[in-house]
């Protein structure tokens, strides 16, 4: 599968795969691996990647009458370029117009473009939707992070707390969070509803600092040990080193009359452990 590395002057790195303009590996300067890639993804055509950031358009999980999670994340995007700018930061940008394919699903003219910068420790990937046809659309769409972590049951997610949730483990029933320390002890999908714009992933050796704009919900999912056996493309014990925090625009779907656009972003930052690790 076709794929381009985009390297900062620092050294920071990731990977970016054609197919979805997906991320598949995000390494920070000096540091680690911070994104989980199953290594038993299929890597086929057409399938969905499993690890790594997939965007999500124009329709999220199965609220629509689109294959589930839409069709971006497994349609060929254009590299539009890949360069560094004068501060050394590596930035590259894929986009993706409507053409027979889509409009045979989803009868719209449309372009969004993905653009990924990575240096020093940050990675920000920012998704832009233009209606460049004359009928209005909405849509829903995340930025479906795969966050790699060294072990689920010493990981925890904060900024949660009083947020409402549909828990999709319960027939989307709205439940409120009463927890300050979120941790996965199962499976776990829950579409967090209006969230704050910047969360913290804790590790005992880091904190992830996730930070949203232009998307107001914040996807939580784990499958657990039950959900995990259901997925043949996730290696074998996968649900434990990986956490999904998603950027999400599920709530309140995205209205776009002819030539609006709308921007949303996930900025994330590796920062040294806290003492509440
Ligand atoms: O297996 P997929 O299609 O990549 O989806 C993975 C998960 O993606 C999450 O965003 C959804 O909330 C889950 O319900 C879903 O199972």
């Amino acid at each position: 599968m076709e794929k381009i590395t985009v390297r900062a002057a620092d050294g920071a790195s990731v990977h970016i795969a054609a197919q979805g303009a997906h991320v598949c590996s995000w390494i920070p300067a000096g540091g680690q691996e911070q994104l989980f890639l199953s290594k038993t993804s299929e890597w086929r055509e057409g399938a969905a990647i499993r690890g790594g950031v997939p965007v999500i358009f124009p329709q999220f999980g199965g609220l629509g009458h689109l294959p589930k999670h839409g069709f971006a994340r497994t349609a060929h995007w254009t590299l539009q370029s890949c360069s560094n700018d004068a501060q050394g930061k590596g930035i590259a940008v894929f986009v993706l117009q409507d053409n027979d394919a889509s409009r045979a699903v989803w009868p719209y003219a449309f372009t969004a473009q993905l653009r990924v910068t990575v240096h020093a420790d940050q990675l920000t990937i920012a998704l832009e939707v233009s209606n460049t046809g004359t009928e209005t659309f909405s849509f829903t769409a995340a930025l479906h992070t795969y966050f790699a972590v060294q072990d689920i049951a010493a990981a925890s997610l904060h900024g949660l707390q009083h947020c409402q949730y549909r828990d999709s483990m319960n027939g989307g029933q709205l439940c409120t969070e009463t927890a300050d320390s979120l941790q996965i002890t199962a499976e776990t999908d829950r579409i967090y509803l209006n969230t704050p714009p910047e969360l913290h992933l804790q590790q005992p050796q880091q904190v992830m600092r996730i930070k949203a704009e232009g998307f107001a919900d914040t996807v939580v999912w784990n499958p657990g040990a039950t959900g995990a056996v259901k997925l043949s493309d996730l290696e074998p014990e996968g649900h434990q080193r990986m956490l999904c925090v998603e950027a999400a625009a599920i709530g309140q779907p995205v209205v776009l009359a002819a030539g609006q656009s709308w921007c949303g972003q996930q900025q994330l930052q590796v920062l040294p452990a806290t003492d509440q690790n």
